[in-house]
């Protein structure tokens, strides 16, 4: 008889897809089923999932991991969970029935609930290592408390609960057996306190929030119930969970202090590993919770970039101008080097280090020449050039990396990586796994099952695969970072004059 293997399965639940990726006991991927679902702009700024999509494609994909599982006669030992943070639903406990559609973290209709409170930001930041922005879940939860018929007095009965998406699919997971969350993803709704690792009632009363909607926060390698056998057919453990970002800095092996990896998906967002203290920015990047094991936490300092791949694929699926998402290397490569169309991809305001949720895109530097690939190419520029802002920032905080850790789906573009490291004017690697998110998650769970001691023992596990070092042309590069500085000063004039007529 042959011998029977172990594995995890990892549920990765992104903005823009769901996928469930077997690892084998080395920790390498074998199977990948992925599904994208559809994005909602019902208003100008609001962005929306339908949370049924999310849940088909999560049952879809683990389903398809497990059948083959089943035909390998591989063992699973666990089930790892990563999901899009912030991301915020509201349910019926009793039902399970969501109230509203998922309102996503690049939503901005809180946008002038949070101008409101911008007299609180340093109290809350130094609470919850945040800012007062529409990014995070608190306003997302009072909005629907307010605006869908009946649901405050529900929510104060007892009768509604709260979930970012880890909590809403653990919900459904398990048959609506456990309301739980990790402490990375209670780090991003600004009701966590960081300090103390508890829900703040101080932070309930600002944001309008009965305490009776929430789950309990737990470890990120823990006991988070098991599989629903009706749905499911056999009663697997979900035990380790961690929010996308957190989840990466553990699958890039960042577990010593200083060290960083940058993901570009949607969106992107630069973590540095600040260990066992909260270190607070003086320029404006976030404190959050790296991971949480045996009651022990690892903090992390995060820039945050709202629209990254999200700019690909709006010039794939709104402008018409990409067949797909990998043509964009090609294009890029046929416009010249000191060509002056600068994009910036404002769609849902500007986050780190500008935090300022009315900006809106915007492209400058047409003349009757430019073509599709100019505008391919300025947008896969903008994103090298807000992440120099984000290592700006971070130098100014005494952070200095001189090396890049990248990983996410627009790091398969070669020519982004070095056109990336050309910015940066550092080294940029991209490891074997680029699946960095799912990983770290497949090493939570495999941590908790047993399949390794300590987190440490993973760091060797995903080697650098590809390196781009920097080609730096001084001149150009002065020109371009001069370009790119004069946009975002002009986006930020309009968001001004915007918040003005809206006070008109
Ligand atoms: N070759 C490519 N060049 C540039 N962008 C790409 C490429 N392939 C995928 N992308 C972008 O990567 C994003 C998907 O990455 P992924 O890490 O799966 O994101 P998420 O987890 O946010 O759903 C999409 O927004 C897509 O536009
Ligand atoms: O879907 P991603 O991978 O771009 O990640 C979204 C982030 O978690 C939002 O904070």
């Amino acid at each position: 008889m042959s011998a029977v293997h172990k594995a995890v399965i990892t549920i990765d639940q992104g903005t823009t897809s769901t996928r469930a990726i077997v690892f084998d006991s080395v920790f390498a991927p074998v199977f990948t089923a992925q599904e994208e679902y559809p994005q909602h702009y019902p208003r100008p700024g609001w962005v929306e999932h339908d949370p049924e999509d999310i849940w088909q494609t999560t049952v879809s994909t683990l389903k398809q991991a497990m059948a083959y599982c089943r035909e390998n006669a591989i063992e699973i030992a666990g089930i790892g969970l990563v999901n899009q943070r912030e991301t915020t639903l509201v349910w019926d406990r009793e039902t399970g029935k969501t109230l509203y559609p998922a309102i996503v973290w690049q939503d901005r209709r809180t946008a002038h609930q949070c101008h409101k409170l911008k007299h609180k930001e340093e109290w809350l930041h130094q609470r919850t290592g945040l800012r007062c922005d529409p990014y995070f879940s608190a306003t997302k939860i009072c909005w629907i408390l307010d605006n869908v018929p009946h649901a405050r007095e529900r929510a104060e009965a007892g009768e509604l609960a709260f979930g970012t998406i880890d909590s809403f699919l653990i919900w459904r997971l398990t048959g609506g057996k456990q309301h739980l969350t990790d402490t990375t993803n209670a780090s991003r709704t600004n009701l966590f306190n960081i300090n103390d690792m508890n829900w703040d009632n101080d932070l309930l009363a600002l944001f309008d929030v009965p305490a009776s909607l929430l789950p309990e926060v737990k470890n990120c390698a823990d006991d988070f119930g098991k599989l629903d056998t009706t749905e499911f057919g056999e009663s697997i453990p979900i035990c380790g969970v961690a929010g996308d970002q957190q989840a990466a800095l553990i699958g890039q092996g960042c577990y010593k202090m200083g060290e960083a990896k940058t993901t570009f998906g949607t969106g992107c967002f630069a973590l540095v590993n600040s260990g066992s203290e909260p270190a607070f920015s003086e320029q404006n990047l976030l404190t959050t919770v790296a991971y949480t094991l045996n009651g022990k936490t690892c903090y992390a300092m995060e820039g945050s970039i709202f629209v990254a791949g999200a700019a690909i694929q709006w010039l794939r699926d709104s402008l018409g101008i990409l067949p797909c998402a990998a043509d964009s290397e090609k294009l890029a490569r046929q416009v010249e080097e000191d060509h002056q169309v600068v994009v910036v991809p404002a769609f849902t305001g500007l986050g780190a280090p500008y935090w300022e949720p009315l900006a809106r895109g915007a492209i400058f530097g047409l003349t009757r020449g430019s073509t599709a690939a100019h505008v391919v190419r300025a947008t896969l520029e903008s994103v090298s050039y807000q992440t120099q802002d984000l290592l700006n920032a971070m130098r100014c905080d005494g952070i200095d990396t001189t090396t890049m850790n990248v990983d996410g789906g627009m790091v398969q573009n070669s020519w982004f990586c070095q056109f990336l490291a050309n910015t940066l004017d550092i080294t940029v690697n991209r490891p074997k796994v680029m699946e960095t998110t799912a990983l770290g998650a497949a090493y939570l769970a495999g941590l908790h099952a047993g399949l390794k001691d300590n987190i440490e023992d993973f760091a060797a596990l995903n080697p650098q695969d590809s390196t781009f070092e920097p080609e730096v042309d001084d001149i150009l590069k002065k020109k371009r970072q001069h370009r790119w500085q004069a946009a975002v000063k002009a986006t930020l004039i309009m968001a001004e004059a915007e918040a003005n007529l809206e006070c008109d």
